[in-house]
């Protein structure tokens, strides 16, 4: 490398830093020693817009100040997740910390994984002699924290077995029976199947009523249990039961045993759980199943499946979990598996085991099953039935919503999967920290809905011979030259054959997220945002970022499904779930996979409104304020003239949307970048807003996208949030300075249009 391009290169860095406040003086030395750090190279300091110089600065910054306080003195402790023995069985623990702070050098810290939360248990350093694991361990998770990548990540502690109630993990033992160790004979065992005690695995045994009694399930008898033979023997000990109509179950004692009739949330499930005198305790399980149909599984596969469908798809089992729900999952598969027949029933136990439930789904429109065990939520019936039909040119990707129920949504969730099959994947909802059983209702929907006064029109007929490629065939990726829809990205396809987003496509979207006064920006004459307001004057526009665009092949082309320039619009791909936050922002998403810097997580999916009619609706309405963020589809504004009214576009996934409505916000340095995504239309009206992977991003942590709101502007209090994201940068946050606050909050188009994201 010349030295003149080295010169160049610093120049490109203090300007960076500068935009973000940082002075020459300040920014100058840090730099030297990251060059210093990484054997001068610039790679890793240009990366993500100078991210780890900025980092850098910062840590520097935090370091003297911390210096002059606590010279010397580390304040927490790093926490691997496998040396750490105290922490409860679900806890999260965090990696966390700066790294490599060299006192003698001065050296700056780079690229650091800290804390989210002050619930997490974050290290200060890097110190051999503080784990109990070897220096080479050492040396590697050292090496492992230098890596941006690293940063935030979040380790899940899977829940242990606790010793006695190892129930749920290993169901692989054909030899499994319940069996009660009542003290006194004659005081029969009870078992109050919703207890939240009892159905959180907890060690302690349940003591119901405060009679002493206990139920410890456990492994030590040899008879063999079958799904048939306790339901006979129940039978022949009708004085042991006692039933109850009551679907929040009932316990009751009745001198010579006791018995729990449970039937929540599943008609055909009909479960007992019965203790004799003798102490011994027997479960029962009763399905509608049509006999004729109908042949006994062996216990084992059962359980197999039962694993893979719950556990394996939650991978770590949430608080909520318990016996019965999993009970009404043995009944859901005994009974599913029962009415296959044989033959089948192992192929299809491999297509289960993919990870979907195909088998399921078949199954579906034959014998009804049991329920899945839903969320029920408050509130009244849908007034006014959703119409939806595919729109002008059949297979669009968008639906028209004929009625839209805005004031009383009756949804239920299914918490083994929120898109409730919508999806490729299953997305469940996990509740470890939050007092809410479920998220409150909304309707999935995979795709937007236009509303009635939205202007979109989707027809093959508009699109041109330049925007498709009809004379393609099977993937674009891999023809000897990129065909006409690599045009709107220069020539170019968007997309790596890996389906990843190309890392110099993606860190330009990045740059204009970030350094939006470095990129163009588009001014309405008459702005939409303000013309909705009524405003009068209306205020002037305060521009609109113009973002890059990813076109994709579609129906008119002649490439396949499977074609590489095909990836939004094959839907979601990775695995996700709905999570409680610990910090208090509500639920939120996280990944279950590692996934690799550029790939598709979701769209943003909701309701397509017009600008207006979201005003309109803000106004009017006011329930689920907290869920309103609609995203203003302005990624190019200007393309087209002066836009009118039905033009002007929002997605507003407040009653309608999909997995997207969960992430949540985090000031400038979030893992997900939005790129507007085209598929069916060749204006840039209306086009797909898509989530893709910023950076790397380990398995179980949180994905954040930045809304680009400014809180500061208290204008319009009741759409914004006190911002818990805990970035370093966050823009809520007091240490930066104001010159600071506001180079972050101009990254940020239509930030004065508060609750308004744009993308
Ligand atoms: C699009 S929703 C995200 C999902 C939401 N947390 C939930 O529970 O459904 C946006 C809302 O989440 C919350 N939220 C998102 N990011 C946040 C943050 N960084 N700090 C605090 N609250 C946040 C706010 O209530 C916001 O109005």
């Amino acid at each position: 490398m010349s030295s003149r391009s080295n010169k160049e290169r610093a120049r490109r860095a203090l300007d960076a830093m500068k935009d973000l406040g940082f002075s020459k003086k300040e920014a100058a030395p840090v730099l030297k020693s990251l060059l210093k750090l990484f054997d001068d190279s610039w790679e890793p300091i240009e990366d993500e817009c100078y991210r780890a110089l900025a980092d850098a600065i910062l840590d520097t910054r935090d370091r003297h100040e911390v210096q002059g306080l606590e010279r010397g003195s580390h304040s927490t402790r790093m926490v691997a997740p496998e040396e750490d023995h105290h922490q409860p069985s679900t806890s999260l623990v965090i990696y966390g910390g700066p790294c490599h702070v060299d006192n003698e050098t001065d050296a700056p810290c780079i690229k650091r994984p800290r804390t989210d939360s002050n619930n997490f248990e974050a290290s200060r350093s890097v110190d051999p002699k503080l784990s109990p694991s070897s220096s080479v361990t050492a040396q590697k998770r050292a090496r492992q924290m230098m890596d941006e990548d690293f940063q935030h990540a979040v380790f899940l502690r899977e829940p242990k077995p606790e010793p006695d109630m190892d129930v749920a993990p290993s169901f692989h033992d054909t030899q499994v029976s319940i069996v009660s160790h009542p003290p006194d004979a004659a005081d029969p065992l009870a078992l109050h199947p919703h207890d939240q005690n009892q159905s959180k695995l907890s060690a302690e045994p349940y003591v119901g009523n405060n009679k002493g009694r206990q139920i410890q399930p456990c492994r030590t008898r040899t008879t063999s249990a079958s799904f048939v033979e306790p339901m006979d023997s129940m039978a022949k000990q009708p004085q042991n039961l006692q039933c109850s109509s009551d679907h929040t179950a009932a316990m009751d004692n009745i001198g010579t045993g006791s018995a729990v009739e449970y039937t929540k949330e599943a008609p055909c499930l009909h479960t007992v759980i019965a203790s004799s005198t003798t102490g011994d305790v027997k479960m029962s399980i009763q399905c509608s199943i049509d006999p004729s149909k109908f042949s006994m599984p062996s216990l084992e596969a059962v359980f197999r499946m039962v694993e893979d469908k719950c556990l394996r798809s939650y991978r770590i089992l949430p608080p909520s979990f318990s016996i019965s729900s999993l009970i009404n999952e043995i009944c859901q598969c005994v009974s599913q598996m029962g009415n296959n027949h044989s033959a089948e029933y192992n192929a299809k136990l491999n297509i289960f085991s993919n990870g979907r439930d195909l088998q399921s789904e078949s199954m579906m429109g034959g014998v009804p099953l049991v329920e899945p065990i839903a969320c029920m939520s408050k509130g009244g019936s849908v007034e006014e039935s959703l119409v939806l039909e595919t729109s002008e040119g059949g297979q669009a990707n968008s639906m028209v919503a004929q009625h839209l129920a805005l004031s009383h949504l009756k949804p239920t969730h299914d918490a083994s999967d929120v898109s409730k099959g919508e999806e490729k994947v299953r997305i469940p909802v996990v509740n470890e920290f939050g007092s809410d059983k479920c998220p409150p209702s909304f309707f999935y929907i995979p795709r937007n809905l236009i509303s009635q006064k939205a202007s979109i029109n989707i027809s093959a007929a508009r699109i041109d011979g330049k925007d498709y490629c009809d004379d393609c065939f099977g993937n674009c990726l891999s023809a000897p030259v990129p065909c006409a829809c690599a045009r709107e990205t220069g020539g170019e396809f968007a997309y790596t054959p890996d389906g990843l987003v190309r890392t110099a496509f993606l860190d330009e979207c990045v740059s204009v997220n970030r350094f939006p006064e470095k990129h163009h920006k588009f001014f309405c004459e008459y702005c939409p945002l303000k013309r909705s307001r009524n405003e009068t004057p209306p205020e002037p526009c305060r521009g609109h970022r113009v973002r890059k665009f990813i076109k994709e092949c579609w129906s008119k082309c002649g490439c396949s499904m499977q074609c590489g320039n095909r990836v939004v619009q094959r839907g979601i791909a990775c695995n996700l779930q709905v999570f409680s936050t610990q910090e208090g922002k509500g639920w939120g998403l996280r990944t279950l996979d590692e996934l690799p810097k550029g790939a598709f997580v979701c769209e943003y999916v909701g309701e397509l409104l017009t600008v207006t009619e979201v005003h309109e609706r803000t106004t009017q309405n006011e329930r689920n304020a907290r869920y309103r963020h609609p995203i203003v589809l302005d990624a190019d504004w200007g393309s087209e003239g002066v836009l009118k009214d039905e033009e002007a576009l929002c997605l507003d996934a407040t009653f309608y949307g999909n997995v997207g409505r969960f992430i949540n916000h985090r000031c400038y340095d979030a893992n997900l970048i939005e790129i507007p995504v085209e598929v069916e239309t060749p204006d840039h009206h209306y086009y797909h807003v898509a989530f893709f992977t910023s950076k790397k991003v380990e398995a179980f942590e949180e994905l954040t996208w930045d809304y680009g709101i400014d809180f500061d502007d208290d204008k319009d209090p009741d759409r914004a949030f006190q911002c818990l994201c805990g970035s370093r940068y966050c823009r809520g946050r007091k240490h930066l300075s104001m010159e600071q606050k506001k180079s972050f909050s101009e990254m940020s188009c239509g930030l004065k249009d508060k609750g308004l994201m744009t993308a």
